[in-house]
């Protein structure tokens, strides 16, 4: 949840035409409902093909700037910076913000779209250096991140290029998102590279096709939409991914002259697909479910599971925790008994060879499972396969393996499960719905009697309960009521 007096910063350049700077940043924060506040750091003017004045802000202006905001933002994003005495001065009043430090992002840009010449004469590298160690998210295209770390272009080598950011800049505690760092002119596409300071071997890749369009201000948007992403909550592999998926449908109703509408985009062709090393891949989709809409109790015992069943269940999941292994073994087997008998749709959570085993209906993973889970001999036993996912990078993730369902969740907070952080509320339920596409969505986590109508405002398939049905006072009767609120439609 954003507080109501949270708020975003734009420190940016002023060009009058809205291809770039600030007026570019507003326009996008916009999308989203965000009204920024502004600290300019340069006047200029610039046409499509020259940059007729730049005149930087002097820094006791931007101290000026800074100080005037009646409270501290939360997200702040740094575009065009003429100069390192400006890079002082924001730093300085960073530092002095002392724990409230805000999350920054600083895109450093060398160059004009308008005529390619340089917004000042000192390094790249000599600008940035005092805001270093306040940076979160860095984003850099090939050529400036070649300019900061002194790295020719075609030497450039994704596996060390955090290696060589940090040999530059050892005060560094942050993500580096390297824009357009490896091109595939065969097949048509660009990768940008995520890497985080804290796992500096996980690189992430974010493939998307590549534009024929040459835009002005592309890096202004990107910066800005990750920028709001993370002002929303959402995770920083989350954040690349809404702003690479903002940045190519803005591409594309460019060519058709046309405005995006509001929000995160909806079409799933404009999301990038997801790389890192390790995940798995299946040859083909995982089967269908016999039912695809409908109510899915998570419980913890086959006498749960059985009750269901004689309630009018159709769908269900057995979610042991913290038992020995022998009791696990024996409910599944109860289960999935008590499943054949009732034709039942049941998920085994987490024991997948267990499922594999004793032929159940299919399996339910976590997004850890999947590193360790063999998910090719789940699809190859015939099993359907349903998975969690907390954001746009889990769901981008999941989507790669073509499961039987996506959960999603938390939708709301919940108490039988520590979901904080993960909170994906309607408006994003209803986003992963269209994003989905063919395959149902599960919503799960703090849904009630009292909420549900809500919930299926957003038109998910399944509503998956644990605690409102097995904690009601009256199982039976609150079962039955949401079969009969479910089938209504
Ligand atoms: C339908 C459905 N959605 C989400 C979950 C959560 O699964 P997971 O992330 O594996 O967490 P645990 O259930 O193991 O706590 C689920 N079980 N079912
Ligand atoms: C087990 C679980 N997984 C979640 C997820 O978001 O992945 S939320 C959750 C708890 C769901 O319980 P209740 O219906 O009582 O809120």
């Amino acid at each position: 949840m954003i507080s109501p007096s949270s708020h975003l910063l734009i420190i940016s350049g002023l060009e009058s035409n809205g291809f770039a700077g600030a007026l570019k940043d507003i326009e996008i924060a916009a999308r989203f409902s965000i009204s920024p506040r502004l600290v300019v750091s340069t006047l200029t003017a610039q046409t499509n093909h020259s940059m007729l004045a730049n005149e930087p802000t002097p820094a006791a202006v931007v101290k000026a700037q800074l100080e005037s905001l009646q409270a501290p933002p939360s997200c702040i994003k740094i575009g065009v910076l003429p100069n390192s005495d400006q890079a002082v001065t924001i730093a300085h009043w960073l530092k002095n913000l002392g724990p409230n430090k805000p999350k920054v992002v600083l895109d450093p840009i060398k160059l004009s779209s308008s005529d390619r010449s340089a917004f000042s004469d000192e390094t790249l590298a000599n600008i940035i250096l005092p805001l270093i160690p306040y940076v979160d998210v860095i984003t850099p295209n090939l050529s400036e991140y070649c300019d900061l770390t002194n790295t020719p272009k075609p030497l450039f080598d994704h596996k060390t290029a955090f290696v060589h950011f940090k040999v530059a800049f050892p005060l560094f505690r942050g993500c580096l998102y390297i824009k357009s760092a490896l091109v595939d002119s065969k097949n048509s596409r660009v990768t940008d590279l995520l890497i985080q300071h804290n796992t500096p071997t996980k690189i992430q890749y974010l493939t998307q096709h590549m534009s024929e369009l040459n835009l002005r201000g592309t890096g202004c948007v990107f910066s800005t939409a990750l920028t709001c992403a993370l002002f929303q909550q959402h995770s920083i592999e989350s954040s690349a991914i809404l702003a690479s998926a903002c940045l190519t449908e803005l591409r594309d109703y460019q060519l058709r002259s046309t405005k995006p509408s509001f929000g995160w985009p909806i079409n799933v062709n404009y999301y990038p697909t997801v790389g890192r090393r390790g995940l798995p891949t299946v040859a083909s989709a995982f089967p269908r479910m016999a039912d695809q809409a409908g109510l899915y109790p998570i419980v913890d015992s086959s006498t749960w599971i059985a009750k269901l069943a004689s309630w009018g269940v159709r769908t269900v999941q057995l979610r042991l925790k913290n038992r020995n292994a022998t009791d696990i073994e024996a409910e599944v087997i109860k289960s999935v008994a008590i499943a054949k008998q009732h034709q039942l749709q049941l998920f085994i959570n987490d024991y997948w060879q267990l499922a594999i085993k004793h032929n159940a209906y299919g399996v339910h993973l976590g997004q850890e499972d999947l590193q360790s889970a063999d998910i090719e001999k789940i699809h190859s036993a015939g099993l359907r396969l349903g998975i969690s996912t907390h954001g746009d990078y889990e769901f981008l993730i999941a989507k790669q393996l073509r499961p039987s369902y996506y959960a999603v969740g938390a939708i709301f907070p919940t108490k039988t499960k520590d979901m904080s952080g993960k909170i994906q509320g309607i408006e994003q339920l209803k986003r992963y719905c269209f994003l989905a596409q063919e395959t149902p969505v599960v919503a799960i986590g703090g849904i009630t009697q009292q909420n549900i109508t809500q919930v299926l405002s957003a038109q998910p398939n399944f509503i998956a309960m644990v605690s409102a049905i097995t904690e009601a006072k009256d199982p039976e009767c609150v079962t039955k009521e949401l079969l009969k609120t479910l089938s209504r439609g």
